[in-house]
């Protein structure tokens, strides 16, 4: 049973995916309304009003996933939530064009002060000469951030006769122009904007992009929205230009702080506000719920998620055809961590044959996972995987290969420890199963599976008996069983597939063996 905790508005239809499912429950409370239940929850879905803080995430140890039924989360602490090894999903173009259609309201109602005579005809006032606005036709857009939001903006913007002129140093030049818009440099585009809005996220670069230095490099009488995020526009730094009358009117859809108290902004009649609304719509709201919800229960059924802050993007397709490769590869992870059991500097991971044409990132992270979890307390999975390397020393990478030695795909990691290399190879056969088909030197064939012994000695007669007496004395069965030699009377290696596993005792008898050199015990 899965426990989800619900703790921002999220629209009910949205989540009805989940509702479905009888091994979920779900629980719509704020974070506050349920502080002694923190440690239960396995999932968390928010909007942008939950701040998800290392200090909640230390209370809920139990956190699979944060799912942000949105586009921003500048309100969780995705490094944090990273290291504890805890997917973040969100809904990237579920409210896109709600955000848009916004912005244009906003737009329209700043330059023809809408909410000014709403509230002066609401007071019994008749007096058209003092809203006169401007037109939209033949004004210069500025648009700073030109990805889902501001391209939107921006065609709309063409509708209604105005020119469009971009900043967003990430977009190519071929890009633009496929979305038929040139690029500008900020200060081009600051000189020459009638009207100015931001869509970027809210970064380091970002906070206080329009701040008293660039506000300065804007047009006189120009006009700025924000319906991004609280704090890219200076709100502090705007009061003197509003009062100099160089900033003409301002629309905000959102603050540095939500909800934003007694603000001084208020006591301007040409800036207008709504409480955070851009995403506000039953369309954006059925969407990003969806979305999510969606995405959650994939993860919780043990499917890998298509849309993550933290993983890599994957494709259902992508996963249909990776997940027995993503199996496997965390299989052999835990054979060699735990065969390797000594510090290691270096895994080396070669793709060949049909497994190389796959997104094999996501498979890496698998394998890199599966080493790993043998070796930390903490929780380790493909999200904090690289992370967790990285803190310990251990770098990882990726080589693609045509010798699949028979095989229609092979996967091979080789380990570099202090004064051991160890090479373990797999392939996928469909129909059939997973195979470890070389282990340290040898040609083996094996499932990694269960409770697997491995005990290397010299290839004499009489030692397989030995073995098996010693187990069946402790009432261990053998279900399976491979041997491997690299030449008769050699170096030789029994892998066992045991039904139960066995203790030190019983592995420190079996290495008493004569002829017998190494035992070890792996579990997978
Ligand atoms: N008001 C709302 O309710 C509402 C609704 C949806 C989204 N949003 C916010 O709108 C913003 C944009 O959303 P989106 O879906 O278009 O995101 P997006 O990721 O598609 O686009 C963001 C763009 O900003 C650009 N960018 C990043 N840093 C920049 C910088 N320093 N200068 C200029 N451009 C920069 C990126 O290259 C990208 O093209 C986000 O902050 C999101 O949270 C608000
Ligand atoms: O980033 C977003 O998706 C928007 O700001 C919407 O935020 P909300 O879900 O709190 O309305």
């Amino acid at each position: 049973m899965f426990r989800i905790l619900v703790s921002d508005a999220i629209s009910e239809e949205g989540l009805a995916p989940l509702r479905k499912s009888e091994q979920i429950e779900i629980v719509q409370k704020k974070v506050t309304e349920v502080e002694d239940q923190l440690h239960e929850f396995d999932a968390l879905l928010v909007r942008s009003a939950t701040k998800v803080t290392e200090e909640l995430l230390s209370k809920m140890p139990n956190l699979k996933i944060i799912g942000r039924a949105g586009v921003g989360v500048d309100n969780i602490d995705v490094e944090a939530a990273t290291k504890r090894g805890i997917v973040v999903i969100n809904a990237p173009n579920g409210n896109t064009i709600s955000a848009a259609e916004h912005t244009f309201a906003m737009m329209a109602a700043l330059v023809r002060h809408i909410p000014q005579a709403h509230i002066s005809v609401k007071s019994r006032e008749w007096n058209r000469s003092a809203f006169v606005g401007t037109e939209l036709q033949g004004k210069h857009l500025g648009i700073i951030g030109f990805g889902r939001i501001g391209s939107e903006v921006a065609k709309r913007a063409r509708a209604f006769g105005m020119f469009v002129h971009v900043y967003d140093p990430f977009l190519t030049k071929e890009h633009a122009e496929k979305l038929g818009v040139s690029i500008h440099t900020l200060d081009e585009v600051l000189a020459c904007s009638d009207i100015i809005t931001v869509h970027t996220p809210l970064t380091k670069e970002t906070k206080g992009l329009l701040g008293e230095k660039n506000l300065a490099k804007t047009k006189k009488g120009v006009y700025l929205i924000n319906c991004a995020r609280g704090g890219i526009i200076d709100e502090q730094a705007l009061i003197p230009f509003l009062q100099n009358g160089h900033v003409a009117g301002v629309a905000l859809d959102v603050f540095e702080q939500e909800p934003p108290g007694d603000h001084p902004l208020f006591a301007f009649d040409n800036v207008i506000f709504t409480p955070h609304l851009g995403a506000s719509t039953v369309e954006a709201q059925l969407n990003v719920a969806t979305q999510v919800a969606e995405e959650v229960l994939q993860f919780l059924e043990g499917k890998p998620v298509t849309s993550s802050i933290n993983l890599p993007t994957l494709s259902k397709d992508v996963y249909e055809k990776i997940q027995a490769f993503y199996n496997l590869a965390k299989k052999m992870g835990t054979i060699a961590s735990q065969y390797m059991n000594i510090p290691v500097q270096e895994l080396s991971v070669t793709y060949a044959g049909t497994v190389a044409d796959l997104e094999t990132t996501y498979i890496t992270r698998s394998l890199l996972a599966g080493f790993l979890r043998p070796r930390v307390a903490s929780t380790v999975n493909e999200v904090n995987a690289a992370m967790i390397a990285k803190e310990r020393g251990i770098t990882y990478g990726e080589k693609f290969s045509d010798e699949t030695y028979g095989y229609a795909n092979c996967l091979s990691l080789t380990v570099h420890g202090e004064n051991k290399t160890f090479t373990i190879k797999g392939t996928h056969i469909p129909n059939y199963g997973d195979r470890i088909v070389h282990f340290d030197g040898f040609t083996i064939d094996f499932a990694p599976e269960g409770h697997l012994l491995y005990i290397q000695h010299q290839d004499r007669p009489g030692m397989i008996g030995k073995v098996g007496n010693i187990l069946g004395e402790h009432q261990i069965n053998i279900a399976t069983m491979q041997v491997g030699r690299q030449q008769a009377g050699g170096k030789a290696i029994m892998m066992l597939s045991l039904d139960k596993p066995i203790d030190d005792a019983l592995l420190q008898k079996l290495t008493e063996i004569e002829d017998i050199e190494t035992v070890k015990r792996v579990e997978v």
